[in-house]
């Protein structure tokens, strides 16, 4: 496909890739076909040398520049005028590409609950056969945060001199027993929804609030809840907090299915950048692009130190730190800091 044609202006333009050749999972099942949803903004240069490659996290969606509007658009540190930025939707996720409401072929009839387990490897695996497709020999840079920045480690490994920097955020190498035991209490919030296990695609939507709910205390600090939600006046019941979180729990059942969730937080449990390659150390030192990890100082869920590994380890890392009561999240909402780091990150490579 040629997208010098095709991004003639800077607007957004939604695109479905479908691959016929089938995926080998890590888990050695196979997914035969599949599509993906991914969204461009911006117009390619003559040497395809302006990519930069966005990967969302757990509940995002290939419109990046929505989700990560302080940093993708006119005048923002990822500017459509002068880079070619690309969004997909991971595979297993609800907004467009093949996901388990979606036909599987073996059966005639949606996959429900046998959608295949998929690791960031295999989601990386998929982006590959679209890189390939749109005919991109270099990228400028991938970034992504929390399961997205997992995913673009993976990738980083797989890509080697294809790819130019890496940013990670908010992110792991291998997943730590902390992350798994919050995403097994969520999974455990959904199997108790009485609808979960019955072929309809709400199932296990009120559970999905209530693991939502759960989720909503790792991306958060307590600093951040006691700034915005503590009650003013002396009472019993109907705390701000309870109504934050049901409100947090709806607003996301209203947009995502609890399927989709269940496949992604699997993928993010299943996260060792050193399966099969000597050990996560040696994954680290084998990335060939530069590297910058970037935590947060009040992220309780995947730790500053876990981002800090990541730099050490890689061959050409550096770490910066984003300073935010919003805990996790703060990759999400801190995009002054964001900028700030970016910039200084590639200021770093021109002198180089
Ligand atoms: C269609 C799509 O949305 S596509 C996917 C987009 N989403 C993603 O990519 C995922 C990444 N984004 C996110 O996780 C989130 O949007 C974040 C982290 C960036 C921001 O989170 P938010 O929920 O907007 O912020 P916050 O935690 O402050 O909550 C604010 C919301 O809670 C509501 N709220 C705040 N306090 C209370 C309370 N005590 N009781 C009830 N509701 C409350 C606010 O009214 C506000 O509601 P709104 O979202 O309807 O405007
Ligand atoms: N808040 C993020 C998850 C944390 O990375 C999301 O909903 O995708």
């Amino acid at each position: 496909m040629d997208l010098l044609l095709t991004s003639e202006d800077l607007t957004m333009i939604d695109y479905t890739f479908h691959s016929d050749e089938p995926l080998v999972l890590e888990s050695g099942q196979v997914i035969r076909s599949f599509d993906l949803a991914y969204t461009t903004y911006g117009k390619l240069n003559e040497n395809k040398s302006n990519v930069v490659w966005v990967v969302h996290a757990l509940t995002g969606n290939s419109h990046a520049a929505e989700w990560w509007e302080g940093l993708i658009g006119e005048g923002k540190f990822f500017d459509p005028s002068s880079h070619f930025i690309i969004c997909v939707n991971l595979l297993g996720s609800n907004y467009g590409s093949t996901n388990p409401l979606s036909t599987n072929l073996e059966t005639g009839n949606a996959y429900y609950y046998d959608f295949p387990q998929v690791t960031p490897r295999d989601l990386a695996a998929s982006l590959e056969r679209l890189r390939k497709y749109l005919q991109f020999d270099k990228i400028h840079t991938l970034i992504g945060g929390s399961l997205g920045g997992q995913v673009a480690l993976e990738w980083a490994v797989a890509l080697g001199e294809k790819l130019e920097n890496v940013v990670i955020l908010a992110s792991t190498a291998k997943t730590s027993p902390w992350v798994i035991g919050f995403n097994e209490a969520q999974r455990m919030a959904i199997e108790s929804d009485p609808t979960w296990g019955s072929l309809i695609p709400e199932a296990g939507k009120k559970g999905l609030e209530a693991a939502r709910a759960i989720a909503m205390l790792s991306y958060r600090h307590p600093d951040d809840l006691k700034k915005k939600q503590t009650d003013a006046e002396e009472k019993l019941n109907g705390f701000r907090a309870a109504s934050y979180l049901r409100y947090q729990g709806q607003k996301l059942a209203n947009r995502f299915n609890a399927l989709s969730y269940w496949i992604l937080t699997k993928a993010m449990d299943s996260q060792d950048l050193g399966r099969g390659r000597g050990g996560v150390e040696a994954a680290l030192q084998s990335i060939k692009a530069r590297v910058l990890a970037v935590g947060v100082n009040t992220d309780l869920l995947f730790l500053p130190e876990e981002s800090q590994f990541i730099a050490q380890k890689s061959q050409r890392g550096q770490y910066q730190e984003i300073n935010s009561t919003a805990g996790h999240d703060a990759f999400l909402i801190e995009f002054g800091q964001l900028s700030e780091i970016l910039a200084s990150f590639y200021k770093q490579s021109e002198k180089a």
